[in-house]
């Protein structure tokens, strides 16, 4: 079995991101810049605004953290993203979700200049998507094309099981495969005979957020599969795969960690590089 190495292929991109922004830097004015908020003091999500920070320097993004605390109220997060939706110097502006509770996040969502959403989440962005129109696109499922992409994985004319249906996983990435001609199943919590779906797909995508979830016994010989979980247990980080179970079974896999995980920063460093040249042309 082939173990699809999202580590190594994310630092190939951020390598390839760091000479073409250094090479267009000089001509384009300015480096690269992205706005992260954080908002509260949740473990996980320190250590991913982190982990992006360190990203963005290695680039040659210059990034901007912005803390606020839990308590902020939702005028005043508002504020915050309309005052980098008219700062010059920030080209990507990216809202960690999930928000301390009380706050409205597709509220915030929707108050992002969509020529600035590096997370692609804003409702315009979300239509292009829908409509095969360019744009922005959602860091993780783009993260995972782009990882299947460099391994020489088509997805054309394949049969194709997402399970999950999130707005930030399992949506657009049954949209992303659709436009890639896959023939594209949705499985969720309500349908029926899942394991079935699962068992007749060669390509299962698993963003459900349970350990272990996708069995050996569920899946079906020679078929590839991309683990989209990232669940904190007692044991450490653990996918949505029952890994050990699936070596025997599957012909390529993404281990948790090492890799849909860093696709998705490095996604989220394309998509600021992209913005970035976008706006800096038009000025
Ligand atoms: N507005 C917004 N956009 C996001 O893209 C977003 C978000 N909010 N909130 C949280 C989720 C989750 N997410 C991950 C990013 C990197 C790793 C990652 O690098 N994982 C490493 C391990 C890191 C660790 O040890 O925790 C790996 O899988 O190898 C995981 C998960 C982005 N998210
Ligand atoms: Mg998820």
């Amino acid at each position: 079995m082939l173990i699809i190495d999202g580590k190594k292929t994310a630092a190939d991109i951020r390598r390839e991101l760091h000479d073409r922004v250094a090479a267009l830097s000089a001509r384009h004015g300015r480096p690269p810049g992205l706005a992260v908020i954080l908002v509260g003091d949740d473990p996980a999500s320190q250590v991913y605004v982190r982990n992006k920070e360190k990203a963005c320097a290695e680039t040659g993004i210059v990034s901007r953290g912005i803390r606020l605390s839990a308590g902020v109220s939702q005028h005043e997060l508002e504020a915050a993203i309309l005052e980098l939706n008219a700062d010059p110097a920030i080209d990507g502006i990216l809202l960690q979700l999930p928000l301390p509770r009380g706050l409205d996040s597709q509220c915030c969502l929707n108050l992002i200049d969509p020529a600035k959403d590096v997370d692609g989440f804003h409702p315009v962005n979300m239509g292009r998507l829908a409509l095969g129109l360019p744009g922005p696109r959602p860091c993780t499922p783009a993260g995972v094309m782009v990882l299947l992409e460099r391994h020489g994985i088509g997805v054309a004319g394949k049969k194709a099981v997402v399970v999950g249906r999130s707005n930030i996983v399992g949506k657009p990435l049954a949209l992303m495969l659709l436009h890639a001609n896959a023939t594209v199943t949705v499985c969720h919590s309500r349908t029926a005979g899942l394991a079935g779906e699962v068992r007749s797909a060669e390509l299962v995508f698993a963003a459900v957020g349970r350990p272990g979830f996708i069995t050996a016994d569920m899946v079906r010989p020679g078929a590839v599969v991309v683990d989209v979980g990232i669940n904190r247990t007692d044991t450490g980080l653990a996918g949505d795969c029952d890994f050990e179970g699936l070596k025997g079974v599957a012909s390529a896999m993404t281990p948790v960690p090492g890799g849909v995980g860093p696709m998705t920063i490095a996604q989220l460093l394309t998509n600021t590089v992209d913005v970035w040249l976008a706006r800096t042309l038009k000025d």
